[in-house]
């Protein structure tokens, strides 16, 4: 087990508590005031990504403060252990090792006294030579047709990360169309398999256990769809692919293993996109954009290791991001991307946030008595504008937001990307200043209006803001800068769960409702009332089977 530090124990956390006493109502208009520089301050740039951290509700003292924690916390030696493979995911015994996936320097990574990077190498390679097929046409499908659709079947971090990637990097897409399937609700499969043809349809069965029920009965039906066609099972392996780590259950299923693409155990599922489990990306945008990709991440994770914590874009985010959760009290954290391509970034860090660091017991074994991970969501802007920004503006709660926007969109249409980036500068700046009486006062005089009318009114139009933001300007959303800033938050949510004392990297808590709905499920079958459960659930399960 991982030395246990109770975070709230620690001799920095007393002092930022007495420290927020004397600045919780400081406001963050009042600190530009005060310091004309603050941007420069509070501002870090990697390669083409300029992270703004100024609009914080936070001080010198205060970043001070939240780096002397990350030292106490022991951030560095853990930072050290993540890279060197120690297995620090300790209540599974594995070791976490994304970033040897993307290791372009090829260092030897050592698991088990084992060098990693040739099993990552020959993985790599396999899929370089399979998608040059499956993309050139060279890869035939039974009837001897070109594969024309590839089917991701997948849940989780084995799709949501290949969904993210091929929807942020659409504009580096090739010929293939790209379909994914992850709900076991047949809606889902049966939705997509309509007006796709066997003949030309590629199936990527991917699943790191290759037991998880979703995923294993939509490739199920899969094969059923596609045997109807193709007749003989031996066309299977024209179509079918598995991505996962366990080639006893993928021979079970029917998949020649030479059609497996392999990862390891010491691949967290949410961090697996850099895997075997990114083949959907590969087949997308072609491996050497995939590469890019790779680079992007590594050149990240060189800067996360090799970096001054106070010029560390992912400690900086991640110690932000505990100044609000663990002393503001703030219950979420909003993720707003400014770039519509990027439209499923925030669901893809809902897994890779609150999986991680939904946890309520410390690395040693001890219920925490302080909160650990946030609520993560988020949509596109402008749309979120129009829909949840009357919270986060006037609202009770307080909701620390990270705004995301390329300077470049990769379609220039009219004046689109201008209008886009007025919105994203102007929320942060309204965010952060808010509209004062006088102000919603002088507005409605300069409309004529008297008194009586606007003064009923004037309360419900002053914004209070000191609303804090981070802003993340790049330059142009291409594989690397992605690759850089999915890095990044990777490694602010290491950060953070380090600092929490908490294991970020297995997810237990997604076992009892599998369990339960494991022993409800043959319950479904009959029509004889059950009884088994509490009346709720019993209530429930019976007014279904009268129903269907
Ligand atoms: O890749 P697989 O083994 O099918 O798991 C899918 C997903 O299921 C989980 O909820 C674990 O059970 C996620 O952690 C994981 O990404």
């Amino acid at each position: 087990m991982l030395k246990s530090i109770p975070f709230n124990r620690t001799l920095a956390y007393q002092k930022l508590l007495a420290h927020f006493e004397t600045v919780q109502t400081a406001q963050i208009k009042d600190l530009f005031q005060e310091d004309p520089a603050r941007f420069e301050q509070f501002s870090l740039r990697f390669e083409d990504i300029l992270l703004d951290y100024s609009k914080n509700r936070i001080t010198g003292e205060t970043r001070r403060l939240l780096l002397e924690l990350a030292q106490e916390c022991e951030l560095s030696d853990a930072i050290g252990k993540l890279f060197s493979g120690d297995k620090i995911n300790a209540t599974e015994d594995r070791a976490v090792l994304h970033v040897a996936l993307r290791n372009r320097s090829n260092t030897p990574i050592d698991v088990d006294g084992e060098d990693v990077m040739p099993l990552v190498n020959g993985v790599l390679e396999k899929a370089r030579v399979f998608s040059e097929k499956v993309i050139s046409g060279d890869w035939k499908g039974y009837s001897g047709k070109a594969i024309t659709d590839v089917v991701n079947i997948g849940i989780g971090g084995s799709d949501l990360g290949p969904v993210m990637v091929t929807e942020a990097l659409k504009a580096y897409k090739n010929h293939l169309n790209l379909h994914f399937v992850s709900n076991v609700d047949g809606t889902h499969i049966a939705e997509t398999l309509k007006g796709l043809d066997p003949e030309t349809t590629l199936f990527l069965i991917a699943s790191k256990t290759f037991t998880t029920q979703e995923t294993m009965a939509n490739a199920h039906s899969a094969r059923d769809w596609f045997l109807k066609s193709a007749a003989d099972e031996s066309a299977v392996a024209k179509h079918f692919v598995a991505l996962s780590t366990n080639a006893k259950e993928v021979a079970k299923f029917g998949i020649d293993t030479n059609n497996m693409f392999e990862f390891w155990d010491w691949v967290g599922g949410r961090y697996s996109l850099w895997s075997a489990i990114g083949l959907s990306i590969i087949l997308s945008i072609g491996f050497d954009n995939f590469v890019q990709l790779l680079e992007g991440a590594h050149a990240m994770d060189n800067h996360f290791r090799e970096t001054p914590f106070e010029q560390n874009i992912p400690v900086i985010l991640a110690l932000v991001g505990i100044w609000y959760n663990n002393f503001f009290g703030a219950e979420s954290h909003v993720i707003l991307p400014y770039d519509q391509y990027l439209h499923r970034f925030a669901a893809y860090f809902q897994q890779g946030d609150m999986e991680s660091n939904g946890k309520y017991v410390s690395r040693g074994g001890e219920k925490v008595d302080y909160q650990t991970g946030p609520i993560i969501w988020g949509e596109p802007g402008t749309n979120g504008q129009h829909a949840f920004y009357q919270l986060i503006h006037q609202g009770t709660k307080l909701i620390p937001a990270d705004f995301i926007a390329p300077a470049i969109s990769h379609n220039p249409l009219g004046d689109h990307h201008k209008m886009l980036l007025s919105n994203f500068f102007a929320q942060t700046e309204a965010l952060m200043n808010g509209k004062s009486r006088e102000e919603v006062i002088a507005e409605f005089e300069a409309k004529g209006v008297s008194p009586e009318v606007y003064e009923p009114l004037v309360a419900f139009k002053v914004f209070e803001g000191n609303r804090p933001t981070n802003s993340i300007l790049v330059k142009e959303v291409t594989p690397r800068t992605l690759g850089s800033l999915i890095a990044a938050y990777e490694h602010k949510i290491f950060v953070q769960g380090v600092i929490w004392n908490i294991y970020s990297f297995d997810q237990w808590g997604v076992e009892l409702g599998k369990q339960l709905a494991s022993k409800i499920y043959p319950e479904l079958q009959g029509s004889e009332a059950v009884s088994s459960h509490d009346g709720s659930t019993n209530g429930l399960i019976n007014a279904y089977k009268a129903w269907r």
